[in-house]
Protein backbone atom coordinates (compact mmCIF):
# COMPACT_ATOMS: atom_id res chain seq x y z
CA UNK A 1 0.00 0.00 0.00
CA UNK A 2 2.87 2.34 0.99
CA UNK A 3 4.53 1.44 -2.22
CA UNK A 4 2.16 2.11 -4.39
CA UNK A 5 0.97 5.77 -2.65
CA UNK A 6 4.53 6.63 -2.94
CA UNK A 7 4.82 5.47 -6.91
CA UNK A 8 2.22 7.44 -7.14
CA UNK A 9 3.37 10.78 -5.31
CA UNK A 10 6.48 10.39 -7.65
CA UNK A 11 5.09 9.63 -10.72
CA UNK A 12 6.70 12.16 -13.39
CA UNK A 13 9.41 12.61 -11.55
CA UNK A 14 12.58 12.50 -13.24
CA UNK A 15 16.45 12.95 -11.94
CA UNK A 16 16.97 15.45 -15.16
CA UNK A 17 14.36 17.93 -13.66
CA UNK A 18 15.27 20.74 -11.40
CA UNK A 19 14.76 19.88 -7.82
CA UNK A 20 11.93 23.12 -7.77
CA UNK A 21 10.02 21.09 -11.10
CA UNK A 22 10.00 17.73 -9.24
CA UNK A 23 8.99 19.26 -6.00
CA UNK A 24 5.79 20.38 -7.91
CA UNK A 25 5.42 17.62 -10.20
CA UNK A 26 4.69 15.85 -6.63
CA UNK A 27 2.51 18.47 -4.98
CA UNK A 28 0.86 18.75 -7.88
CA UNK A 29 0.37 14.33 -7.41
CA UNK A 30 -0.35 14.92 -3.93
CA UNK A 31 -2.85 17.88 -4.27
CA UNK A 32 -4.57 16.19 -7.43
CA UNK A 33 -5.31 12.99 -5.24
CA UNK A 34 -7.02 14.73 -2.31
CA UNK A 35 -8.64 17.36 -4.08
CA UNK A 36 -9.95 13.67 -6.54
CA UNK A 37 -10.64 11.95 -3.29
CA UNK A 38 -12.72 14.59 -1.60
CA UNK A 39 -14.65 15.81 -4.65
CA UNK A 40 -15.48 11.80 -4.77
CA UNK A 41 -16.94 11.49 -1.42
CA UNK A 42 -18.67 14.76 -1.28
CA UNK A 43 -19.79 14.09 -4.48
CA UNK A 44 -21.58 10.50 -3.31
CA UNK A 45 -22.66 12.18 -0.24
CA UNK A 46 -24.38 14.61 -2.50
CA UNK A 47 -26.08 12.07 -4.92
CA UNK A 48 -27.32 10.07 -2.05
CA UNK A 49 -28.82 13.29 -0.77
CA UNK A 50 -30.51 13.56 -3.92
CA UNK A 51 -28.34 16.97 -4.53
CA UNK A 52 -28.17 15.91 -7.74
CA UNK A 53 -26.97 19.04 -9.30
CA UNK A 54 -23.90 19.17 -6.40
CA UNK A 55 -23.27 15.82 -6.87
CA UNK A 56 -22.79 16.31 -10.53
CA UNK A 57 -20.69 19.32 -10.52
CA UNK A 58 -18.48 17.68 -7.81
CA UNK A 59 -17.81 14.13 -9.85
CA UNK A 60 -17.18 16.12 -12.74
CA UNK A 61 -14.42 18.17 -10.41
CA UNK A 62 -13.17 15.12 -9.50
CA UNK A 63 -12.59 14.48 -12.95
CA UNK A 64 -11.04 16.78 -13.87
CA UNK A 65 -8.33 16.33 -10.84
CA UNK A 66 -7.70 13.15 -12.15
CA UNK A 67 -7.13 14.41 -15.89
CA UNK A 68 -4.41 17.00 -14.76
CA UNK A 69 -2.53 14.64 -12.98
CA UNK A 70 -2.75 12.02 -15.40
CA UNK A 71 -1.47 14.86 -18.31
CA UNK A 72 1.97 15.89 -16.37
CA UNK A 73 2.80 12.19 -16.32
CA UNK A 74 1.88 10.99 -19.91
CA UNK A 75 3.00 14.35 -21.61
CA UNK A 76 6.05 14.99 -19.62
CA UNK A 77 6.78 18.65 -20.83
CA UNK A 78 7.00 21.59 -19.74
CA UNK A 79 3.76 22.67 -21.28
CA UNK A 80 1.53 19.99 -20.50
CA UNK A 81 3.18 20.53 -16.82
CA UNK A 82 1.86 23.76 -17.43
CA UNK A 83 -1.65 23.00 -18.65
CA UNK A 84 -2.11 20.80 -15.76
CA UNK A 85 -1.00 23.10 -13.00
CA UNK A 86 -3.78 25.46 -15.15
CA UNK A 87 -6.64 23.10 -15.31
CA UNK A 88 -5.78 22.10 -11.39
CA UNK A 89 -6.02 25.91 -10.24
CA UNK A 90 -8.94 26.87 -12.68
CA UNK A 91 -11.18 23.21 -11.31
CA UNK A 92 -10.46 24.54 -7.99
CA UNK A 93 -11.17 28.39 -8.81
CA UNK A 94 -14.47 27.16 -10.47
CA UNK A 95 -15.60 24.66 -7.64
CA UNK A 96 -15.03 26.89 -4.77
CA UNK A 97 -17.22 30.15 -6.52
CA UNK A 98 -20.03 27.40 -7.58
CA UNK A 99 -20.12 26.91 -3.69
CA UNK A 100 -20.03 30.44 -3.18
CA UNK A 101 -23.13 31.17 -4.90
CA UNK A 102 -24.55 28.10 -3.48
CA UNK A 103 -24.36 28.34 -0.17
CA UNK A 104 -22.64 24.28 -0.05
CA UNK A 105 -23.88 22.46 2.95
CA UNK A 106 -25.82 24.90 5.42
CA UNK A 107 -23.86 27.50 3.93
CA UNK A 108 -20.50 26.32 4.71
CA UNK A 109 -19.38 26.38 0.98
CA UNK A 110 -17.22 29.77 0.97
CA UNK A 111 -15.29 28.00 4.00
CA UNK A 112 -12.97 26.51 0.67
CA UNK A 113 -12.54 30.08 -0.13
CA UNK A 114 -9.36 30.16 1.67
CA UNK A 115 -7.71 27.06 0.09
CA UNK A 116 -7.32 28.99 -3.24
CA UNK A 117 -4.45 31.60 -2.22
CA UNK A 118 -1.98 29.41 -0.94
CA UNK A 119 -2.64 26.74 -4.23
CA UNK A 120 -2.33 28.91 -6.87
CA UNK A 121 0.62 30.97 -5.19
CA UNK A 122 2.45 27.88 -5.14
CA UNK A 123 1.61 26.09 -8.58
CA UNK A 124 1.73 29.44 -10.79
CA UNK A 125 4.41 30.89 -8.86
CA UNK A 126 4.43 34.53 -7.77
CA UNK A 127 3.39 36.99 -10.64
CA UNK A 128 0.95 35.01 -12.53
CA UNK A 129 -0.15 33.44 -9.24
CA UNK A 130 -0.77 36.76 -8.36
CA UNK A 131 -2.74 38.25 -11.50
CA UNK A 132 -4.91 35.21 -10.56
CA UNK A 133 -5.73 35.67 -7.24
CA UNK A 134 -6.12 39.49 -8.30
CA UNK A 135 -8.85 38.37 -11.09
CA UNK A 136 -10.49 35.42 -8.74
CA UNK A 137 -11.00 38.27 -6.00
CA UNK A 138 -12.34 40.72 -8.60
CA UNK A 139 -15.29 38.13 -9.99
CA UNK A 140 -15.85 37.00 -6.00
CA UNK A 141 -16.73 40.51 -5.59
CA UNK A 142 -18.88 40.70 -8.68
CA UNK A 143 -20.62 37.52 -7.33
CA UNK A 144 -21.18 38.73 -3.75
CA UNK A 145 -22.25 42.37 -4.71
CA UNK A 146 -23.11 42.79 -7.99
CA UNK A 147 -25.92 42.81 -9.63
CA UNK A 148 -27.80 43.49 -7.12
CA UNK A 149 -26.98 39.83 -5.86
CA UNK A 150 -28.94 38.05 -8.41
CA UNK A 151 -25.73 35.75 -9.17
CA UNK A 152 -25.81 34.62 -5.69
CA UNK A 153 -28.00 31.48 -4.88
CA UNK A 154 -27.27 31.33 -1.50
CA UNK A 155 -28.30 33.89 1.25
CA UNK A 156 -25.21 35.68 3.23
CA UNK A 157 -25.32 38.92 5.48
CA UNK A 158 -23.54 41.86 4.46
CA UNK A 159 -20.98 41.88 7.01
CA UNK A 160 -20.03 38.07 5.90
CA UNK A 161 -19.27 38.90 2.86
CA UNK A 162 -17.62 42.06 3.16
CA UNK A 163 -15.34 39.90 6.35
CA UNK A 164 -15.11 36.98 3.61
CA UNK A 165 -13.56 39.30 0.87
CA UNK A 166 -11.31 41.36 3.70
CA UNK A 167 -9.78 37.87 5.64
CA UNK A 168 -9.48 36.20 1.57
CA UNK A 169 -7.58 39.55 0.86
CA UNK A 170 -5.14 38.99 3.77
CA UNK A 171 -4.79 35.46 3.17
CA UNK A 172 -3.69 36.07 -0.55
CA UNK A 173 -1.50 38.65 0.70
CA UNK A 174 0.17 36.65 3.17
CA UNK A 175 0.36 33.82 0.51
CA UNK A 176 1.93 35.99 -1.97
CA UNK A 177 4.55 37.28 0.47
CA UNK A 178 5.49 33.84 1.42
CA UNK A 179 6.02 32.66 -2.38
CA UNK A 180 7.83 35.88 -2.96
CA UNK A 181 10.09 35.30 0.02
CA UNK A 182 10.15 31.51 -1.20
CA UNK A 183 11.37 32.48 -4.68
CA UNK A 184 14.08 34.81 -3.80
CA UNK A 185 15.28 32.06 -1.48
CA UNK A 186 15.53 29.73 -3.76
CA UNK A 187 17.20 31.55 -6.21
CA UNK A 188 19.68 32.42 -3.79
CA UNK A 189 20.38 29.12 -3.27
CA UNK A 190 20.79 28.00 -6.47
CA UNK A 191 22.78 31.51 -7.42
CA UNK A 192 25.10 30.06 -4.61
CA UNK A 193 25.08 26.52 -5.39
CA UNK A 194 26.37 27.23 -9.02
CA UNK A 195 29.02 29.92 -7.86
CA UNK A 196 30.27 26.83 -5.17
CA UNK A 197 30.40 24.59 -8.08
CA UNK A 198 32.12 26.80 -10.14
CA UNK A 199 34.59 27.86 -7.93
CA UNK A 200 35.28 24.21 -7.06
CA UNK A 201 36.20 23.71 -10.60
CA UNK A 202 37.98 26.83 -11.26
CA UNK A 203 41.46 28.25 -10.85
CA UNK A 204 40.55 31.88 -8.58
CA UNK A 205 43.84 33.38 -9.98
CA UNK A 206 43.35 33.10 -13.60
CA UNK A 207 39.51 32.20 -13.81
CA UNK A 208 40.68 28.85 -16.29
CA UNK A 209 39.20 25.74 -15.00
CA UNK A 210 41.72 24.14 -12.20
CA UNK A 211 43.55 20.98 -12.11
CA UNK A 212 39.95 19.01 -10.74
CA UNK A 213 37.89 20.17 -13.21
CA UNK A 214 40.81 19.52 -16.12
CA UNK A 215 40.35 15.95 -15.13
CA UNK A 216 36.40 16.09 -15.06
CA UNK A 217 37.02 17.42 -18.85
CA UNK A 218 39.77 14.75 -19.87
CA UNK A 219 37.43 11.61 -17.97
CA UNK A 220 34.48 13.74 -20.42
CA UNK A 221 36.40 13.78 -23.36
CA UNK A 222 37.83 10.37 -22.58
CA UNK A 223 34.49 9.00 -22.81
CA UNK A 224 33.69 10.33 -25.62
CA UNK A 225 36.95 9.05 -27.18
CA UNK A 226 36.19 5.65 -26.50
CA UNK A 227 32.53 5.66 -27.60
CA UNK A 228 33.45 6.92 -31.42
CA UNK A 229 36.93 5.20 -31.45
CA UNK A 230 38.48 8.77 -32.15
CA UNK A 231 41.19 10.24 -30.65
CA UNK A 232 42.09 13.97 -29.05
CA UNK A 233 45.77 15.14 -27.31
CA UNK A 234 46.69 16.62 -24.38
CA UNK A 235 49.84 19.24 -23.93
CA UNK A 236 51.38 20.17 -20.30
CA UNK A 237 52.89 23.53 -20.69
CA UNK A 238 55.38 24.92 -18.22
CA UNK A 239 56.67 28.41 -17.80
CA UNK A 240 60.62 28.86 -18.53
CA UNK A 241 62.60 29.97 -15.50
CA UNK A 242 59.57 31.29 -13.31
CA UNK A 243 61.63 31.05 -10.04
CA UNK A 244 63.70 33.87 -11.80
CA UNK A 245 60.43 35.88 -12.42
CA UNK A 246 59.16 35.56 -9.40
CA UNK A 247 62.82 36.27 -7.50
CA UNK A 248 63.14 39.74 -9.96
CA UNK A 249 59.16 41.12 -10.16
CA UNK A 250 57.92 39.51 -6.74
CA UNK A 251 55.90 37.03 -6.10
CA UNK A 252 52.42 39.27 -6.67
CA UNK A 253 53.68 40.41 -9.98
CA UNK A 254 54.90 36.71 -10.33
CA UNK A 255 51.23 36.15 -10.44
CA UNK A 256 50.32 38.80 -12.80
CA UNK A 257 52.60 37.12 -15.29
CA UNK A 258 50.65 34.19 -14.41
CA UNK A 259 47.15 35.61 -15.57
CA UNK A 260 48.72 37.26 -18.79
CA UNK A 261 50.24 34.69 -20.38
CA UNK A 262 47.04 32.55 -19.27
CA UNK A 263 45.10 35.54 -21.76
CA UNK A 264 47.99 34.71 -24.30
CA UNK A 265 46.98 30.92 -24.15
CA UNK A 266 43.29 31.33 -24.33
CA UNK A 267 43.69 34.09 -27.32
CA UNK A 268 45.18 31.41 -29.45
CA UNK A 269 42.74 28.30 -28.83
CA UNK A 270 39.99 27.26 -31.03
CA UNK A 271 36.76 27.36 -29.38
CA UNK A 272 36.86 23.66 -28.75
CA UNK A 273 39.49 23.63 -26.82
CA UNK A 274 40.44 23.92 -23.17
CA UNK A 275 42.85 25.23 -20.88
CA UNK A 276 43.51 24.58 -17.49
CA UNK A 277 45.46 25.50 -14.49
CA UNK A 278 47.40 22.53 -13.86
CA UNK A 279 49.32 23.73 -11.06
CA UNK A 280 51.81 26.15 -10.01
CA UNK A 281 52.91 27.39 -13.16
CA UNK A 282 52.04 24.61 -15.45
CA UNK A 283 48.82 25.12 -17.39
CA UNK A 284 46.99 21.76 -19.06
CA UNK A 285 45.56 21.91 -23.09
CA UNK A 286 43.41 19.77 -24.44
CA UNK A 287 42.97 19.53 -27.60
CA UNK A 288 39.39 17.72 -29.23
CA UNK A 289 39.65 15.62 -32.03
CA UNK A 290 43.40 16.66 -32.67
CA UNK A 291 46.02 14.31 -33.33
CA UNK A 292 49.67 14.69 -32.10
CA UNK A 293 50.70 16.59 -35.05
CA UNK A 294 47.88 19.01 -34.73
CA UNK A 295 48.15 19.98 -31.18
CA UNK A 296 52.06 19.95 -31.81
CA UNK A 297 51.02 22.57 -35.05
CA UNK A 298 48.58 24.41 -32.60
CA UNK A 299 51.07 25.26 -29.99
CA UNK A 300 53.64 25.84 -31.92
CA UNK A 301 51.79 28.57 -32.76
CA UNK A 302 50.83 29.30 -29.05
CA UNK A 303 54.48 28.92 -28.35
CA UNK A 304 55.74 31.60 -30.84
CA UNK A 305 52.88 34.32 -29.67
CA UNK A 306 54.01 34.32 -26.37
CA UNK A 307 57.83 34.20 -27.32
CA UNK A 308 57.06 37.41 -29.81
CA UNK A 309 54.92 39.16 -27.34
CA UNK A 310 56.41 40.82 -24.55
CA UNK A 311 54.14 40.99 -21.58
CA UNK A 312 53.58 44.42 -20.45
CA UNK A 313 53.88 44.17 -16.11
CA UNK A 314 53.71 47.49 -14.55
CA UNK A 315 54.78 49.49 -16.98
CA UNK A 316 57.84 47.67 -17.99
CA UNK A 317 58.37 44.82 -20.93
CA UNK A 318 59.33 41.55 -19.98
CA UNK A 319 60.01 38.50 -23.04
CA UNK A 320 58.24 35.04 -21.20
CA UNK A 321 58.56 31.72 -22.94
CA UNK A 322 57.10 28.38 -22.17
CA UNK A 323 57.81 24.68 -22.75
CA UNK A 324 55.58 21.91 -24.34
CA UNK A 325 55.02 18.28 -23.74
CA UNK A 326 52.78 16.73 -25.81
CA UNK A 327 50.90 13.12 -25.85
CA UNK A 328 47.54 11.77 -27.79
CA UNK A 329 44.94 9.86 -26.07
CA UNK A 330 43.41 6.59 -27.86
CA UNK A 331 40.79 4.23 -26.52
CA UNK A 332 44.01 1.84 -26.06
CA UNK A 333 45.54 4.49 -24.31
CA UNK A 334 44.30 6.12 -20.44
CA UNK A 335 44.30 9.38 -19.44
CA UNK A 336 46.80 8.70 -16.38
CA UNK A 337 49.47 6.92 -19.00
CA UNK A 338 49.08 10.10 -21.49
CA UNK A 339 49.53 12.63 -18.78
CA UNK A 340 52.88 10.91 -17.87
CA UNK A 341 53.94 10.89 -21.56
CA UNK A 342 53.59 14.51 -21.86
CA UNK A 343 54.93 15.26 -18.43
CA UNK A 344 58.26 13.45 -19.93
CA UNK A 345 58.01 15.18 -23.13
CA UNK A 346 58.09 18.25 -21.47
CA UNK A 347 60.99 17.55 -19.47
CA UNK A 348 62.76 16.23 -22.60
CA UNK A 349 61.75 20.10 -24.02
CA UNK A 350 63.32 21.84 -20.83
CA UNK A 351 66.53 19.32 -21.37
CA UNK A 352 66.65 20.58 -24.62
CA UNK A 353 66.96 23.87 -24.39
CA UNK A 354 62.80 25.19 -23.26
CA UNK A 355 61.09 27.50 -25.29
CA UNK A 356 59.73 24.64 -27.55
CA UNK A 357 57.38 22.30 -27.89
CA UNK A 358 58.22 18.49 -27.64
CA UNK A 359 55.54 15.18 -28.54
CA UNK A 360 56.30 11.82 -26.85
CA UNK A 361 56.41 9.94 -30.74
CA UNK A 362 59.33 12.59 -31.24
CA UNK A 363 61.62 11.38 -28.00
CA UNK A 364 63.84 8.44 -28.57
CA UNK A 365 63.39 5.83 -27.09
CA UNK A 366 59.86 6.20 -26.98
CA UNK A 367 58.32 5.56 -23.54
CA UNK A 368 55.12 4.72 -25.42
CA UNK A 369 57.39 1.21 -25.26
CA UNK A 370 56.71 0.69 -21.73
CA UNK A 371 54.47 -1.21 -19.84
CA UNK A 372 51.38 0.90 -19.52
CA UNK A 373 50.20 -0.73 -16.93
CA UNK A 374 53.02 0.34 -14.60
CA UNK A 375 50.87 3.76 -14.77
N1 LIG B 1 53.90 33.93 -8.36
C1 LIG B 1 53.63 32.64 -8.34
N2 LIG B 1 54.62 31.75 -8.38
C2 LIG B 1 54.35 30.44 -8.36
C3 LIG B 1 53.03 29.99 -8.30
N3 LIG B 1 53.04 28.62 -8.30
C4 LIG B 1 54.34 28.26 -8.38
N4 LIG B 1 55.14 29.34 -8.41
C5 LIG B 1 56.60 29.41 -8.47
O1 LIG B 1 57.06 28.92 -9.72
C6 LIG B 1 58.42 28.55 -9.55
C7 LIG B 1 58.69 27.29 -10.35
O2 LIG B 1 60.04 27.11 -10.33
P1 LIG B 1 60.74 25.79 -10.78
O3 LIG B 1 59.78 24.65 -10.76
O4 LIG B 1 61.98 25.62 -9.93
O5 LIG B 1 61.16 25.98 -12.25
P2 LIG B 1 61.44 27.25 -13.13
O6 LIG B 1 62.14 28.33 -12.38
O7 LIG B 1 60.15 27.64 -13.76
O8 LIG B 1 62.44 26.67 -14.19
P3 LIG B 1 62.15 25.64 -15.33
O9 LIG B 1 60.80 25.06 -15.12
O10 LIG B 1 63.22 24.63 -15.20
O11 LIG B 1 62.24 26.41 -16.60
C8 LIG B 1 58.66 28.38 -8.07
O12 LIG B 1 59.52 29.39 -7.60
C9 LIG B 1 57.28 28.55 -7.45
O13 LIG B 1 57.32 29.18 -6.19
C10 LIG B 1 51.98 30.95 -8.24
O14 LIG B 1 50.80 30.65 -8.15
N5 LIG B 1 52.33 32.27 -8.25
Amino acid sequence: MLGILKQYVFSGVSRHYKDETNRRIMVVNLFAAVGMSITFILGCRAFFAAEYSLSTTLFTASVVFAISQRLQVRVATPRARTASITLLILCLMVLTLLLLITGGKDNTGPLWIYLVPPVTMFFAGFIRGLLSLISFTMVSAVIMFGFDEAILVAQYTYAFKTRLLYSFMTVSFLSAFYEYSRQKSYDTALYLSEQFERQAKHDHLTQLLNRRGAQQCLEREYARVVRNKSKFSIAIADIDRFKSINDTLGHEQGDEVLVQISKVFTSRLRKQDIIARWGGEEFMFIFNDTDEAGAVQALEQIRKTLNQAPLNINGREFHVTSSFGVSEVTPGIDISYAIRCADKALYYAKDNGRDQVCSISSISPSPLSEQRTSF
